[in-house]
Formats: C-alpha cells, sequence, structure tokens
C-alpha cells in the first residue's frame, strides 16, 4: 500500500487500518487523519507521535493503561487484541514456565501498584529474558521516569505496526 492510498481512505477506513497501532487507541488514528495528506508513511508516524506529545499527563497515562499485561489476563483468556498475541507470542510470552509466569504476574502487580500503570515494552524488539529483566529493573524507577519510558515504547511498538500494515513485505526495522 503506498502513501497515495493511505491518503485516499476515508475516515472510516483509515480508523479501521490504523485503530490499533496505539493499543486500543484508536481516537489517535481518527485525530491524526485530519493532517492528510501525508507526505510518506515516517511523517503519518511523525503526526501520531506529536499527537500523543501534546496529551497531557492522564492522557499519556491513559494510553499506556490501555495496554495489556505482557503474560498476563488477556493472554490466557485469548481476549489480547491480534496485534499484541502476535509479538506477545513472538516472544514467547505465551510459552512461559509455570516459574517464569508466577515471576512476571508478580513483577506486573508490583509496577502496576508503584506507577498506577500496566508496564509496556515494545516485544518485537525485545526476548524475553531480556523482557523479564526490564521489568524488575525499571519496578525500581520513579513515576515520570516510567511514564516517559512506557510513551517511548508505545512509540517504538505503533512504528512498526505502521510498517507491518502500509509495507507488508518489507523487512521491519526501527
Ligand atoms: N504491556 C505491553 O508492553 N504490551 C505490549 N507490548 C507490545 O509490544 N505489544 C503489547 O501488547
Amino acid at each position: 500500500m503506498d502513501i497515495s492510498a493511505v491518503n485516499a481512505l476515508p475516515y472510516e477506513d483509515f480508523v479501521n487500518l490504523f485503530g490499533n497501532v496505539v493499543e486500543k487507541c484508536p481516537l489517535v488514528a481518527a485525530a491524526v487523519w485530519t493532517k492528510r495528506p501525508f507526505v510518506s508513511l515516517s511523517l503519518l508516524e511523525a503526526a501520531i507521535n506529536e499527537f500523543i506529545d501534546a496529551l497531557p499527563e492522564a492522557g499519556k497515562e491513559g494510553i499506556l493503561r490501555c495496554h495489556p499485561d505482557l503474560a498476563g489476563r488477556d493472554l490466557q483468556s485469548g481476549t489480547l487484541s491480534p496485534d499484541s498475541r502476535e509479538e506477545q507470542a513472538r516472544a514467547g510470552m505465551d510459552a512461559l514456565s509455570s516459574a517464569e509466569a508466577s515471576r512476571v504476574a508478580r513483577l506486573n502487580e508490583e509496577y502496576k501498584q508503584r506507577f498506577g500503570f500496566p508496564f509496556v515494552i515494545c516485544v518485537r524488539l525485545n526476548d524475553k529474558a531480556n523482557i523479564v529483566r526490564e521489568l524488575s529493573e525499571r519496578c525500581l524507577n520513579t513515576r515520570a521516569a516510567e511514564s516517559a519510558r512506557g510513551i517511548e515504547e508505545v512509540k517504538k511498538i505503533l512504528r512498526l505496526r505502521l510498517q507491518a500494515l502500509v509495507l507488508p513485505d518489507a523487512p521491519h526495522k526501527l
């Protein structure tokens, strides 16, 4: 799909296509549709990032709260978004040993208790060992640092999801 085809999409189709590049936040795609035409995919990505950056802190934390826990209840009950399911499976988060699963569940809870939003990391760019180490280390950060870090990870996730939608045959890189 080239950028002129993206620019020609009516907003309903645009939101259907890009509504989950930011997990469970179709509002973001609906908002940036008015910024068309985009000269390139990178400028569509930049418009999304700009929209996120302009949100107040509560809005940024709201975006983080729309993310499912890694290896959490949604994965077990099969209610993850297709994007998230594929990403979590690729990193092996759907095949943890019972010891790993209970460690991750404990750390996810500790993280949420401390910060009031879930741990978010771009799982496509990390392996399982990395994810668990980051989860345990990032529990020690401040809330402000973690909110900023979570949003950086959201931007990596959305970049890879955009590339997969618009350039499905190209190698995806950050
Ligand atoms: N909690 C969290 O990081 N979730 C995610 N990360 C990712 O790459 N896809 C997700 O759904």
